[in-house]
């Protein structure tokens, strides 16, 4: 795999056309984009075929978290669609999960669409050990990634997210297939702003993720083609 096939451009944005206007800059230099909750309130199924338009594969990011009939009718909701990655919270428990994964699997088959990863993400990268405490959570950020990792592997899902520095133990409590999204990523030199728990991109491709999300340091480059074109070089060399 190219190393900008491993990027995926979070194009955090609530209008459509700077999207597409973007999602077309970036062809050939990431692997696809990232559209998420912000986005997707804004603009809906609409606005995700008008960035679909453009070729690139799309992770849609709205972090399911719900019973799971109601995330299972979510799924349903956007299967049509076609998104490459779908994320859900693994905090919703193993039915949610398991759920889940059979429904993607369905509703891909009957639209005829390649099979989205489903990934489960863990503990989000803007969060450390005083968050989790503050929510009641007594255990270290790497004991509760590995506990959810874990889980989100026997329930089935094809991947999750964590941070980069939870990409050794992910690997452990997972399996060698299973696909780690992984955000939190900075470029030398880039500031971290609400991210709390990072790396550079090449440090976190050659701990083993498989997919970086990386939003603010590429769409707030002056060129962001440039800015991805350099992310890629740095994991080459
Ligand atoms: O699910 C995600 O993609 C995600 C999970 C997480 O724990 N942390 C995280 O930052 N993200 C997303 O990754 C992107 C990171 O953007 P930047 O911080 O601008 O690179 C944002 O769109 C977040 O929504």
């Amino acid at each position: 795999m190219k190393p900008s096939d491993r990027i995926f451009c979070a194009l955090d944005t609530v209008e459509t056309a700077s999207a597409v206007a973007l999602a077309k800059k970036l062809q050939g230099t990431v692997g696809g984009v990232k559209l998420g909750l912000e986005f997707y309130c804004a603009n809906g199924a609409d606005g995700f075929k008008a960035v679909a338009e453009t070729g690139m594969p799309i992770f849609l990011d709205l972090k399911f978290h719900d019973i799971p009939n109601t995330v299972a009718g979510a799924i349903r909701a956007v299967a049509p669609l076609g998104p490459k990655i779908l994320t859900i919270h693994t905090q919703g428990g193993p039915e949610m999960m398991r759920r889940a994964a059979e429904t993607a699997a369905e509703e891909a088959s009957k639209h005829g669409n390649d099979k989205p990863w489903v990934a489960g993400v863990t503990i989000l990268t803007s969060m450390d050990g005083d968050d989790l405490q503050a929510i009641g959570v007594n255990d270290a950020v790497a004991d509760q990634v590995a506990r959810l990792a874990g889980l989100a592997h026997k329930s089935g899902l094809d991947g999750m997210v964590c941070s980069p520095r939870e990409i050794t133990l992910a690997r452990q409590a997972t399996a060698p297939d299973f696909k780690l999204v992984v955000p939190g990523i900075r470029p030398v030199g880039s500031a971290a702003g609400d991210q709390k728990r990072v790396m550079t991109p090449a440090e976190a491709v050659t701990a083993g993720a498989d997919v970086l999300v990386i939003g603010r340091p590429i769409t707030q480059a002056d060129d962001p083609a440039a800015a991805a074109r350099a992310i890629a070089g740095s994991i080459n060399s």
